[in-house]
């Protein structure tokens, strides 16, 4: 079923985005009246939004091509440090609204950078740099809740990327990921290996077909590495060793 968001470029904005990230959101403006007393009285300006939406449509298309609009208009406003509360009957959209309202892809790629004090620039720059390195550029606008397990894995390669980690320990990534996304997923990280030159990767894994993305490989057994060498050298090692296990229940 296919699902289409509308209310704009962002329609949504969810913080927290690095401080200088967050600068660009339009604040209201005061009336000429008021302005000049607002800057007498020099009182802080208030923070943007933790989370902001105008006018967010959300709809399904079911496979008839029928199109079910589940949010037709909603707007709001929540600032950071307090607690709001979303109600309503039975069916209205609270939770399709939780889930469209959750950080897009690139304001999640963005928090990680917000502890380095990087210019807004350089955030952009690094977050549409690591997007496309895993193949995401395209989805950098969708709330994080509407993409695949394969999809949210590459995000979260990416997130590492740009914090421009020199190691990536990937722990079974694939694991309940379909064909398709686990494929995406293996690629993603082959990429980004071979395109910086400079991270390295640590990728555990149970399934023998992703080896062959691999430079090289280490087997182990009971708390010990057994052999460490090249992906056809460890293939061939465990593939006689399932042998010999498959033979040993041969009548
Ligand atoms: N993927 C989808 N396909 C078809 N209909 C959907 C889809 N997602 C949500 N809906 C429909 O949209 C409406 C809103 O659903 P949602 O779960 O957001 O409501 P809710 O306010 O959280 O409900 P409740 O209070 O019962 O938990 C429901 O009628 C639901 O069936």
């Amino acid at each position: 079923m296919a699902q289409s968001l509308t209310g704009g470029a962002t329609p949504f904005c969810c913080y927290p985005h690095p401080p200088s990230y967050a600068a660009g959101r339009a604040t209201p403006t005061a009336p000429p009246s008021t302005r000049r007393r607002v800057v007498a009285s020099a009182s802080p300006t208030p923070p943007p939004p933790a989370i902001e939406g105008r006018g967010v449509g959300f709809s399904v298309t079911t496979r008839r091509g029928l199109v079910l609009p589940v949010l037709k208009d909603c707007s709001l406003c929540v600032p950071p440090g307090q607690l709001w509360m979303l109600l309503g009957p039975n069916g209205c959209g609270k939770s399709t609204l939780l889930k469209v309202v959750m950080p897009t892809v690139e304001s999640d790629v963005a928090f990680g950078l917000g502890k380095l004090n990087l210019s807004l620039d350089e955030v952009r720059s690094r977050v549409s740099q690591s997007l496309d390195a895993v193949g995401m550029l395209s989805y950098s606008q969708r709330p994080i809740q509407t993409l695949s397990g394969g999809q949210k894995q590459r995000v979260a390669i990416a997130g590492a990327l740009a914090e421009a980690s020199k190691v990536l320990l990937l722990d079974e990534l694939t694991t309940f990921l379909d064909e398709y996304d686990q494929m995406g997923v293996v690629k993603a990280v082959r990429n980004s290996v071979t395109a910086s030159g400079e991270v390295a990767a640590l990728w555990v894994t149970h399934r023998l077909e992703e080896l062959r993305y691999a430079d090289g490989a280490i087997y182990m057994e009971d708390g010990r590495t057994i052999i460490q060498g090249d992906v056809s050298s460890i293939s061939r090692f465990i593939k006689r060793k399932q042998a010999r296990y498959f033979g040993h229940f041969e009548l």
